[in-house]
Order: structure tokens, then sequence, then C-alpha cells
């Protein structure tokens, strides 16, 4: 049968990118979604918005929820410090082999941990299990729906302090309204949009960063 998105990313990956070089990796990536095949990786125009939130907070412990392809987990892994840890979830058995693969293409498997299953699930079980207190950075781009029930889960679960960072994608299209509403009106977040595109198209786009006040 027909090959998957996914595993054609791997493929233009392998052929195309040096083992070890995460930027090669990502350029490879970019290049193939935006000239052969579109895919719903964060992309160059929004993931240098990513690198600059990241690089500026330089965090130790990091959550991404929503893995697909490993795209912008290495795009995070790669800035991160020396000791830093990323922990990624991902519910598609299968993005996540061919995710364990592009990351470990890009020679990043020792800052990253990547766990498959639900984040209602998960998030709950995150602490015990990774011997974890909080977390400094969250990236949501997991299921739109669940941004909300998992941010409050989040806070219910102890697992933001304050000053801890969430980086949205996706907060105009596919949209997530009800998780816009809530960051920009609660007294427990300040919030700011980055204005940028749909991943390799000219649809608008953004990014919401809301740090926790606690
Ligand atoms: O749907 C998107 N992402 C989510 C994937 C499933 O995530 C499932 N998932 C991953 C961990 C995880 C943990 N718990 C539950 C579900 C969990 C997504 C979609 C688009 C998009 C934009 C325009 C279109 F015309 C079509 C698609 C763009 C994006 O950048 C996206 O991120
Ligand atoms: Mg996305």
């Amino acid at each position: 049968t027909r090959s998957s998105r996914p595993q054609r990313l791997l493929s233009v990956v392998k052929k195309r990118a040096a083992h070890g070089d995460p930027q090669s990796v990502i350029s490879a990536i970019d290049y193939f979604c935006r000239h052969n095949e579109w895919a719903m990786n964060v992309g160059d125009e929004k993931g240098c918005i990513l690198d600059s939130v990241v690089s500026e907070l330089n965090p130790e412990r990091v959550l991404e929820l929503g893995t697909y392809c490993g795209y912008s987990t290495i795009r995070i892994a790669r800035i991160l410090p020396p000791g830093a840890r990323l922990i990624t979830l991902e519910f598609n058995p299968d993005y996540a082999a061919i995710a364990r693969q592009v990351i470990a293409w890009a020679g990043l498997e020792d800052k990253v941990q990547l766990v498959e299953g639900a984040s209602e699930d998960w998030i709950p079980r995150i602490k015990e299990h990774f011997g974890i207190e909080t977390f400094d950075f969250v990236f949501l781009d997991h299921w739109k729906d669940r941004y909300l029930p998992d941010t409050k889960l989040m806070e219910e679960c102890g697992l933001l302090r304050k000053g801890t960072v969430l980086l949205a994608d996706n907060v105009i299209c596919p949209g997530v309204p009800d998780y816009l509403q809530y960051v920009r009106s609660s007294p427990s977040y300040e919030s700011y949009y980055f204005k940028s595109h749909l991943e390799y198209t000219q649809a608008e786009d953004g990014l919401e960063k809301s740090v926790f006040l606690g």
C-alpha cells in the first residue's frame, strides 16, 4: 500500500539531511513541505518565533503536546542548554515511530523523551513517572479542543509555576477560540499574540505566548 506522509518525510530526511545535524533536518523537512507535500509541522516562519521564545527562556524542563514527525521537537531540543530535558507526547503510534527516527537522525535523542498516549491520561502522571516538579516551557500543538482542558489540568496537577511559559500553535488556523479567550481574560496569565502564517502557506495563523502568573 501507499506510504504515509510521515514515512515520506522520514525518507526525505534520510536522503537530504546530514546525520547529527539538526539544522539540515529542519531545512530538509521545510523544503519538502513547501515544494512537494504540505504537512502540519510548525514550519520555518512560526519556527523562528518558537526559536526566539525558547532561546530567551533557556528552559531546563520542557513539555511538548503533539510531536507529529518531531520537527518542532528538534527545533526546541537543538537550542536547549546542556542537561535540559524535553518530554514530548504523541497520541498516534505511527507518528511516534517516525518521530523517534527523525529525532535520532538529528542526534537529539539524549535530550528528548517521547511518550505515546493521550494528554488527559499522561498529564496527571508526569510528576511521579518522570520525577519532574514543574515545567519551564510548554508547547501546545495537539488536538485544538484539548488546549484549554489540558491547560486547566496542568494547573490542577501543579505542573506550572510562576513564570512558566505556554506557547500555543494554530491559535487562528485551525483556531483555538476557547483557549484564547481563557488565557487572554484570566488574571493568572499574561498573554501575547505573535502574528504569522499557517506553515508553508499565506493563510493567517499565529502563536500565543502566555506566562503563568501563579
Ligand atoms: O491538527 C493539528 N495538530 C494536531 C494533530 C493531532 O494531535 C493529536 N495529539 C498529539 C498529541 C496528543 C496528546 N493527547 C491527545 C491528542 C494528541 C494541526 C492541524 C493543522 C491544519 C491547518 C489547516 C488545515 F487545513 C489542516 C490542518 C495545522 C497544524 O499546525 C496542526 O498542529
Ligand atoms: Mg500545529
